[in-house]
């Protein structure tokens, strides 16, 4: 029985989203559980940076690819839906959602971000947030991730092209493997009070996937297979 469904019945997507909150402008947080829920469900997710949208639009085409019911892992596309719609890395009061989140580590201020691959500094100015946790978009993950308990959680953003799995995992291989990118254990440089961070303080296992500088068109034929397989990924830990 093939996996996929026809070309033709893509464009809708299956049924069962459900919201997790709002975001800061009020946009509905829509989540995707598992069809095939189980203990050893994982979650994706994309879009805490509004402008790498690549992932979103990969995560979306293996989503509405896939036959629902062979689906094992709950899915987030936008974490950031008011940065997407603004083009914006930042959520609509210009925090950095990846710095924002309530880690151990979590630094009040400013961060930087490098404005496209082209720049050699990171010389963009975003904030990190009033407190940790303080922006809508990172309370209602939160509390999305301590209500369904995932047994791990793939993160997607780009440009830096690899598989960033601290704990140099079989899991983390076989992404690496799967998305053809080259397995790290850190990204190389300090993200405090990132997601990655506030999952490692859980001991919640996180892989951070960066795409290359790729355009969602081109990214949606690559990555297609490997995103669809992800979704039904039986992963052994
Ligand atoms: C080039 C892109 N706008 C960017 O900010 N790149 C990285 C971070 C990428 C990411 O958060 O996934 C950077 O250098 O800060
Ligand atoms: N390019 C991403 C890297 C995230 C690293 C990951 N380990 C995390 O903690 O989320 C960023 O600058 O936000
Ligand atoms: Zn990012």
């Amino acid at each position: 029985m093939p996996a996929s469904r026809p070309r033709p019945e893509r464009g809708a997507f299956p049924s069962g989203s459900e919201y997790y909150g709002h975001s800061l402008l009020g946009a509905p947080l829509i989540w995707f559980p598992a069809t095939e829920a189980s203990h050893a469900s994982g979650l994706i997710i994309a879009g805490t940076h509004g402008d790498e949208n690549s992932s979103i639009v990969t995560l979306s085409c293996a989503l509405r690819t896939l036959k629902p019911e062979l689906r094992r892992h709950h899915v987030v596309l936008a974490v950031n839906p008011d940065g997407c719609q603004l083009g914006l890395r930042a959520n609509a009061s210009g925090v950095d959602l990846n710095r924002n989140f309530p880690a151990a580590n979590w630094k009040p201020g400013e961060t930087v971000y490098r404005w496209n691959s082209a720049a050699e500094a990171r010389d963009v100015v975003l904030s990190t947030g009033d407190a940790p946790g303080s922006e809508p978009e990172t309370k209602a993950l939160c509390q999305l991730i301590h209500q369904v308990r995932p047994a791990w959680v793939v993160s997607f953003h780009d440009p830096l092209a690899c598989v960033e799995d601290p704990r140099n995992s079989a899991f983390g291989q076989w992404l690496a493997q799967a998305f053809n990118l080259p397995l790290v254990t850190s990204v190389g440089y300090e993200t405090p009070g990132s997601f990655g961070s506030w999952c490692a303080d859980m001991n919640l296992h996180c892989i951070t996937l960066e795409f290359p500088p790729v355009s969602a068109d081109e990214a949606s034929e690559k990555y297609l297979s490997a995103m669809t397989a992800l979704l039904r990924h039986d992963v052994e830990r």
